[in-house]
């Protein structure tokens, strides 16, 4: 990776800007300062400085895609904006190599009075396209914004979502080396986000890729590596799923209090459970008879791994295990399992909530649920010093060959508001050796397949 050219190189980077308490000390700032000076008197200032940044540096090699994480207010937008050109630095530099093209806030770039048609022209001629290369592109663009007649109307009579299309449209069909993706991808539909995810995910094979974005998943899913901005400076730089780890955590902990988990261990009581009978895949016992079977390996929990919470109970065991309680070391994706999670509760819990989730290597969330809405009307009772164990039965879901791991947390309170006490990442991992599925994030078992004839 070292090895490879640098696409974008910050260093030393500050941003600062003044901040006017009244409309009227800036139009002083304008004059007076001015004034003073030329009457050889000192020159008093009427705003405040604000650095927005400060003593940034990183690189992004090329065909690197980094996102950029980070609360609102950290400075995002003001990074993109210098990397892109539109702002100007207060301190150090940006060097950038190649065609920087930005999906940044919704309709930046374009004039409303335009119609979208005259748009393009003028957002293409600017990323350096000449009216020849526009005019070969338009209708590419114009059929990947996919927004009708829309496309000789001004702009100012546009959706959010139409800004959107038509904004990505061009930036798709620019041949950018580097392309800027601010958080603006989640207005678009379904639809198009996933045609733009597409058009991303080719271009990643082989162009620079900055992406910003609240949503942590997304990050993990997509980018290599990540930036976490707190407060205009670089909190960490690593892999994205670490840097996701790392702001989640502090992002919890700066809502309820500092992690002081406990370290007391201790034996949960036994639960029965009772698995319905479920349809399963039709082809399960031929599958199951080939190297199709899917054969994942499930390692012992880790109670070490990294964790977080306000301690005031803890998850103590975590495992999947047969119907009579056994720990399994192998399952088979289809196939019916339990999850069992056991707890102990270190002061008086009266709403607790239980739950996991499972990510792929990226840290892309699979599937996952918890126990709130099951307990909702009548949430459980545990008194200081008890344990309780929980217990999700499910089907597996066919995992495709790579990594797992499962991601486990004991809260209290309901699903939209709620104190983590307990968060581990990673406290189980597993592995897919064989699957029959090779597309899709996982499969799903099929209770029939059948094709007909017409006689
Ligand atoms: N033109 C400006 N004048 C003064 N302060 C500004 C200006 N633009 C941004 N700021 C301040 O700089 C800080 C960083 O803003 P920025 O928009 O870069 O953050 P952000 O991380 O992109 O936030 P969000 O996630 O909400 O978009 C904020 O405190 C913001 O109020």
């Amino acid at each position: 990776m070292s090895s490879t050219p640098h696409a974008i190189s910050v260093q030393d980077l500050g941003k600062c800007y003044q901040i006017y308490e009244r409309p009227q000390d800036r139009l002083k700032q304008s004059i007076v300062p001015r004034l003073r000076r030329l009457m050889g008197l000192s020159a008093p200032d009427y705003y405040k400085e604000f650095w927005a940044l400060r003593d940034l540096s990183f690189s992004v090699h090329q065909g690197e895609t980094v996102g950029i994480i980070g609360r609102n207010g950290s400075g995002k937008s003001t990074l993109l904006q210098i990397i892109c050109g539109t702002l100007t630095p207060t301190t150090g530099r940006v060097e950038t190599t190649g065609r920087v093209a930005a999906l940044l806030e919704l309709g930046a770039g374009f004039n409303p009075e335009f119609t979208g048609r005259e748009n393009v022209y003028l957002n293409a001629s600017v990323l350096g396209l000449t009216e020849e290369q526009i005019d070969v592109r338009f209708d590419a663009i114009a059929a990947f914004a996919d927004i009708g007649d829309f496309i000789e109307q001004p702009v100012k009579t546009y959706s959010s979502g139409m800004y959107v299309r038509l904004a990505f449209a061009v930036i798709a069909h620019v041949e950018a080396d580097i392309l800027v993706i601010d958080e603006a991808l989640s207005v678009g539909d379904v639809f198009f986000t996933q045609k733009c995810m597409r058009f991303l995910r080719g271009f990643m094979e082989q162009g620079t890729v900055i992406f910003v974005s609240h949503d942590t998943s997304a990050v993990q899913n997509l980018c290599q590596r990540a930036i976490w901005i707190e407060r205009g400076a670089v909190r960490f730089i690593g892999p994205a799923k670490e840097a996701a780890e790392r702001y989640l955590e502090a992002l919890y902990e700066s809502q309820q209090g500092a992690s002081t988990l406990a370290q007391e261990e201790a034996s949960p009581p036994e639960v029965e459970v009772e698995i319905a009978p479920e349809p399963q895949d039709m082809r399960l016992r031929f599958l199951n008879c080939t190297q199709f079977r899917n054969d994942i390996e499930i390692f012992a929990f880790d109670p070490s791994a990294p964790a977080f919470g306000k301690g005031d109970g803890r998850i103590t065991s975590v495992a999947l295990i047969d119907a009579n309680g056994a720990p399994y070391s192998w399952v088979v994706g289809g196939e019916d399992v339990i999850l069992e999670i056991g707890c102990q509760a270190h002061t008086a819990m009266y709403s607790p909530i239980i739950g996991f989730f499972v990510r792929d290597h990226l840290g892309q969330p699979l599937f996952g649920d918890n126990t709130y809405v099951t307990y909702s009307r009548a949430p459980k009772f545990v008194e200081a010093g008890k344990t309780m164990i929980t217990r999700f039965a499910f089907r597996m879901p066919i995992l495709r060959v790579g990594d797992y791991s499962m991601t486990v947390a004991l809260a209290e309170g309901t699903q939209q508001e709620h104190v983590q006490h307990h968060w581990i990442h990673d406290a189980i991992v597993f592995k897919s050796h064989t699957s029959s599925v090779a597309t899709g994030l996982v499969g799903i078992p099929m209770q029939s397949i059948e094709i007909r004839v017409d006689s």
